[in-house]
């Protein structure tokens, strides 16, 4: 498993090593050991699949606020997406950064982000799938999202804001200016 770091420190692209042969490739895709040499020490306990039908989808920017803050470890089976995490702990220096990364099944790469990011992506081929860890259970209670497109965020998704296909929540998203992070900065 090699390791890069993104500009968002906490950020991290994972590329797990794919042994191939004349029938394909065989690859361990999360190894709790592997992630723990890493330094990477979390209890995924959900995991999640979803498929997306057309180039141009847009999930997100999506959170779970404390108590069921979650770690992501995210990762395409079929297709292409850019994926984008916003640092939201309120006092860190990258407050409001945000970072994107193109993954697919082709490349094998796996994006990692901590609690204190929104997270969302793009779909950049039809018929995406992406499937992802979680490291605590879904709670729609505490459940919230960011408008992709916010100005104050500035974020490069690649398309025009009115070509993207969202669903309703995504789009009545609130804005970046309204929304209280509840999360801090522990250094
Ligand atoms: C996220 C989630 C949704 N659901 C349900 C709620 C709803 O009926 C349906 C679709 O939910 P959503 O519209 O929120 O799905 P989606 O827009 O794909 O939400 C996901 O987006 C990406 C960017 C993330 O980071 C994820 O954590 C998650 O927020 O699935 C679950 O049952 N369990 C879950 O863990």
């Amino acid at each position: 498993m090699e390791q890069e770091q993104t500009t968002l420190p906490g950020v991290q692209i994972l590329i797990p090593r794919r042994i191939e042969d004349a029938r394909g490739f065989f690859s361990e895709t999360w190894n709790k050991e592997t992630l723990l040499g890493l330094g990477i020490d979390v209890d995924f306990v959900q995991d999640n699949h979803s498929l997306s039908r057309e180039a141009g989808v847009v999930r997100g920017l999506h959170f779970q606020a404390p108590p069921h803050a979650q770690d992501k470890l995210v990762r395409v089976g079929a297709g292409a997406i850019l994926d984008v995490a916003v640092d939201i702990r309120t006092g860190s220096p990258q407050f409001g950064k945000w970072t994107a990364i193109k993954i697919s099944a082709r490349n094998g790469r796996q994006v990692f982000i901590p609690k204190g990011f929104l997270h969302g992506f793009v779909t950049l081929e039809p018929n995406t799938e992406i499937l992802y860890k979680t490291s605590d259970v879904y709670a729609p209670d505490c459940d919230g999202s960011v408008y992709f497109a916010d100005p104050d965020l500035g974020i490069d998704w690649g398309l025009c804001a009115d070509r993207a296909i969202l669903s309703d929540k995504d789009r009545n998203a609130q804005r970046f200016a309204d929304f209280k992070s509840p999360f801090t900065f522990e250094g």
